[in-house]
C-alpha cells in the first residue's frame, strides 16, 4: 500500500495537518473551527428572520442545522474520521468515491480523518458539510450563511469600486485612440489590480473585515516589488497572437476567468474583464463561479448577478454607466457566466481531464484561463510540498487545457517556479511570507512551443 507522505514519482506528499506547527495544523486547529462557530453565530442571529418566512419549521431548521454543525466542529476538533456525505445531491457520490479511494489508500478507515488527510481535502469537505447541513433541512436549504459577509465586503470597498470604475470609465472613453504600448500599459495595471484584489478574501481572515480601503491604482507602484514571479509579458504575447490568428482565421478570442472571491475582487475582474473587451483583445469573456457557498467569500451565481445589480443601482455617474455595460455584454453573450460541480470539489486540478472530461473539454475552447486566487493556486499545483525552484509547469502535472496564468497573493506554504535562493532570501527576512498574504504572483504556463519550463 502506498503511504500518502511519501514522493511517487518525483510527487512530493500533499501539505497535511499531520505536521504540527505547520500552516495546514494551525489552519485546522485554529482557523477552520472559528470560521465554523461564525457559520453557526450566523445562523442563530438569523433564528427570527427564519421564524418571519417560515413560521416553527424554520426554527427547527435553525436548531437541527447548528445540531449538525456543532457536531462537525467536534468531529474536526477531536481528529474524528471523515464521513460519507448523506444528502442525495448531484455530487454527493463522487464525494464519496472520493473518500473511499482514500481510504483504500490507506488500508483503514479511521487514518482518513481531519488532521492527517490531505489539507486541501479536509478543508474543502467542511465547506461542502456546510452546504449539507443546511440542504437537510428545509425550508432553510438555499440560505447562503456567508452573504452577510459577502455584501458587506462589498459595501466597505464602495470608494475604492467609485476609483477603480472612473480610472476604467477614462480608458475607455479612448480606447481607439491608443499605441500598442499604451494598450500593454493599461492591461498591465488592471492585471495587477485584479492580483491585488485577491487580497480581499475572507477566509484567510477567518471572515473578519478584508476590504480594499486605498486607491488601487495609486498603490501598483508600491506593490510591485512584491510581486515574485510576473509573467505578464508572456500574458500579454499569448492574447497578441490569439488576436492575430483570429483576424486571419476569421475567429474571436475568448478569455476565461476562474473566479475566486466576490467583493472588491470580483470588481477587479469584471473592469479587467471590460478592457479585454473594449480593447479588443478578447471578443469573448467567460466566467467561472462556485455552485455553492464556499471558502466563505468565492463567487456564486447569485453573488455575480447581485454586484452587477448594485454596480447598476450605484449613486456614482461612472459606476452605474459601467454596471449597465455589464449588464448588456451578459445579455448579448459577450460575456457569460459558467459553473461546475468540479469548482467545489477537492481534486488537483491534473485530476480534471479524467474526473471532469466535459470542464476540460471546455476550457481548451480557451485562448487564455486566468485562474484567480490562493486556493486556485493550491489546486493547480495540488497542495503539495514543492521544491521552490520547481517549474510552474512540472507542479501542473499535465493540466493545461490552454495557455494559462495565474493570479494570486501568496496565502498558503507552497509556491513553486521561484529562482535559485529567492525562497531562502525571502525566508530570512520574513518567515511568513507564503502566508502573510503580502506577496503576489502572475504565473503563466503553456504547453504549446513558448512555454517556459
Ligand atoms: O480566496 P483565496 O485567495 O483562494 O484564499 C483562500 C485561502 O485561504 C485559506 O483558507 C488559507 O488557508 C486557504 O485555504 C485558501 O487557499
Ligand atoms: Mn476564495
Amino acid at each position: 500500500m502506498m503511504a500518502a507522505d511519501q514522493t511517487v514519482h518525483g510527487v512530493p506528499p500533499s501539505l497535511s495537518a499531520k505536521v504540527v506547527g505547520s500552516f495546514a495544523y494551525l489552519t485546522v486547529r485554529d482557523r477552520l473551527p472559528t470560521i465554523l462557530t461564525k457559520v453557526i453565530d450566523t445562523i442563530h442571529r438569523n433564528k427570527n428572520k427564519f421564524f418571519e418566512e417560515y413560521g416553527e419549521e424554520g426554527i427547527q431548521a435553525e436548531k437541527q442545522t447548528i445540531g449538525l454543525l456543532s457536531k462537525m466542529r467536534n468531529e474536526l476538533q477531536t481528529d474524528k474520521p471523515v464521513i460519507p456525505l448523506t444528502d442525495s445531491l448531484q455530487d454527493a457520490e463522487c464525494w464519496n468515491q472520493y473518500l473511499q479511494k482514500h481510504q483504500k489508500l490507506h488500508g483503514d478507515q479511521e487514518s482518513v480523518s481531519w488532521f492527517k488527510s490531505p489539507w486541501l481535502y479536509v478543508e474543502c469537505y467542511m465547506y461542502r458539510r456546510i452546504h449539507e447541513a443546511l440542504w437537510l433541512n428545509p425550508p432553510i436549504s438555499d440560505y447562503d450563511v456567508f452573504n452577510e459577509a459577502k455584501t458587506q465586503s462589498f459595501f466597505e470597498s464602495q470608494q475604492a469600486v467609485m476609483t477603480i470604475c472612473t480610472h476604467l470609465e477614462g480608458v475607455n472613453s479612448n480606447i481607439e485612440n491608443l499605441s500598442k504600448n499604451q494598450l500593454f500599459e493599461h492591461f498591465d495595471k488592471l492585471l495587477q489590480v485584479s492580483l491585488w484584489g485577491n487580497k480581499c478574501d475572507l477566509s484567510i481572515s477567518a471572515g473578519q473585515d478584508n476590504s480594499q480601503k486605498t486607491s488601487p491604482i495609486d498603490s501598483l507602484v508600491s506593490l510591485q516589488p512584491l510581486i515574485l514571479v510576473n509573467d505578464s509579458n508572456t500574458v500579454w504575447s499569448t492574447l497578441i497572437s490569439a488576436q492575430t490568428h483570429a483576424r486571419s482565421e476569421k475567429t474571436t478570442v475568448r478569455v476565461d476567468i476562474v473566479l475566486d472571491n466576490a467583493g472588491f475582487e470580483l470588481v477587479t475582474d469584471l473592469v479587467l474583464a471590460d478592457f479585454l473587451v473594449s480593447s479588443g483583445l478578447a471578443h469573448e469573456v467567460h466566467f467561472h463561479g462556485k455552485s455553492i457557498p464556499w471558502f466563505v467569500s468565492d463567487v456564486t451565481a447569485h453573488d455575480f448577478q447581485w454586484t452587477i445589480q448594485q454596480t447598476m443601482a450605484a449613486n456614482h455617474k461612472c459606476m452605474s454607466k459601467i454596471g449597465y455595460q455589464w449588464k448588456s455584454h451578459l445579455k448579448d453573450g459577450v460575456w457569460s457566466y459558467h459553473d461546475h460541480p468540479f469548482w467545489t470539489q477537492p481534486h488537483e486540478f491534473c485530476d480534471m481531464a479524467a474526473d471532469a472530461p466535459d470542464l476540460y473539454a471546455n476550457l481548451q475552447g480557451a485562448d487564455l484561463v486566468l485562474f484567480k486566487g490562493d486556493l486556485n493556486y493550491r489546486k493547480l499545483v495540488g497542495d503539495r510540498d514543492w521544491d521552490h525552484t520547481v517549474g510552474f509547469g512540472t507542479a501542473l502535472q499535465g493540466f493545461g487545457p490552454a495557455p494559462l496564468c495565474s493570479l494570486r497573493t501568496l496565502k498558503a506554504n507552497v509556491q513553486v517556479g521561484l529562482q535559485p535562493g529567492q525562497a531562502e532570501k525571502l525566508t530570512s527576512h520574513e518567515p511568513d511570507w507564503m502566508t502573510c498574504g503580502k506577496y503576489a504572483v502572475i504565473q503563466f504556463y503553456s504547453s504549446k512551443a513558448e512555454q517556459k519550463d
